[in-house]
C-alpha cells in the first residue's frame, strides 16, 4: 500500500497521573481513528507519567501490560496501526522509555527502548538505555521508531535508513526554548535520509518545563506537510510512499556514499 494516512496526537500530560493520562489517550485515540480514519496513529513520549521519573519504578507500566491492554483492541476495531507513544516501562526492576507497535490486526509487532538518554531531564539517573534499533513492516514499507533526543544522533537514523527505512516515527516531550532545534533536526533527518518523518510532541507544562507541541509530518524533500500549534490537537496527512524511490533515484545519496571516509 503506497498511500498511508497518518495522524499524530499532540496532547497535554498530567505529571505522574498514569490512569488519568491513559483514559485521555484512549478517548483521543478513538476520536482520531473515527474522525480521520487514519491507517496509523502516533502518540507522544512518556505519556503515562510525564517526567515524574522519581516515581517511575513504582508507578511505571509493567512490561507494557497497560499499553497492550489499552490499545490492541482499539487497533483491531479500527483496522489501523497504533504506535501508542512511549511509556515509563518496568522490566526486570529497571525502567525503560519504551514504545510499542501494534498492527492493524491488534497484534504487538515489537518494541523500542530509547537508546540515548537525555541528561538535561535526568533520564540517565532513573532510566536504562535501550540496546537495539527497531524497524517494522508498515503495509509493505519499512518504518522505524526513535524517541525524542535520539533525533540528535544522525548515525542511528542513517543506519536505519541503510536498512531500508522509508518512514520514521518520533514520539517526543521536547520543551522550550529548543523549538528551532526540534524543527531543524527533524527536517534535516527527512532530507538527508530521503524519507518521511512523523513526529509528535506534547503540549502543556510540568514542574520543570513547558512543551511547545509543533508536531510535524515531513516529506522526503523536507517539506512540512502538517504541523501543530502549541495547543492540543490531532494533525493528519497522507504519505505517498511511491515518492521515496523516485527521490532516492533523482539524487542518489545512498549510492554516492563513501563509507571509507566516515569513521
Ligand atoms: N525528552 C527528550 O529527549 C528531550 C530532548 C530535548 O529536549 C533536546 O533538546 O534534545
Amino acid at each position: 500500500m503506497d498511500k498511508i494516512k497518518v495522524s499524530a496526537i499532540q496532547m497535554d500530560i498530567q505529571f505522574g497521573q498514569s490512569e488519568v493520562n491513559r483514559q485521555r489517550l484512549v478517548d483521543t485515540m478513538h476520536r482520531a481513528l473515527k474522525q480521520q480514519q487514519s491507517n496509523v496513529v502516533l502518540a507522544p513520549e512518556m505519556w503515562n507519567l510525564g517526567y515524574d521519573l522519581e516515581n517511575a519504578l513504582k508507578n511505571g507500566d509493567r512490561d507494557g501490560e497497560m499499553v497492550k491492554s489499552s490499545f490492541t483492541a482499539i487497533a483491531k476495531q479500527y483496522g489501523s496501526y497504533i504506535i501508542p507513544g512511549s511509556v515509563a516501562n518496568v522490566r526486570n526492576i529497571k525502567v525503560f522509555n519504551t514504545t510499542y507497535v501494534i498492527d492493524n490486526h491488534g497484534d504487538v509487532r515489537g518494541y523500542y527502548d530509547k537508546i540515548h538518554l537525555f541528561r538535561l531531564m535526568n533520564e540517565e539517573k532513573y532510566l536504562e538505555s535501550g540496546n537495539k534499533r527497531f524497524t517494522f513492516d508498515l503495509y509493505g514499507h519499512k518504518a522505524g521508531i526513535v524517541i525524542c533526543y535520539d533525533i540528535r544522533f544522525p548515525e542511528l537514523i542513517r543506519s536505519m535508513a541503510l536498512d531500508g527505512m522509508e518512514v520514521l516515527f518520533v514520539p517526543a516531550e521536547w520543551p522550550h526554548p529548543r523549538l528551532y532545534h526540534w524543527r531543524s533536526l527533524l527536517i534535516a533527518r527527512a532530507i538527508e535520509n530521503q524519507m518521511f518523518v512523523v513526529a509528535t510532541n506534547r503540549v502543556g507544562s510540568d514542574p520543570n518545563n513547558t512543551f511547545f507541541g509543533h508536531s510535524m509530518i515531513i516529506d522526503p524533500w523536507g517539506e512540512v506537510i502538517a504541523e501543530g500549534t502549541e495547543e492540543e490537537e490531532i494533525i493528519t496527512a497522507e504519505l505517498d510512499l511511491s515518492i521515496v524511490p523516485e527521490i532516492r533515484n533523482r539524487i542518489p545519496v545512498f549510492k554516492d556514499r563513501k563509507e571509507e571516509f566516515y569513521f
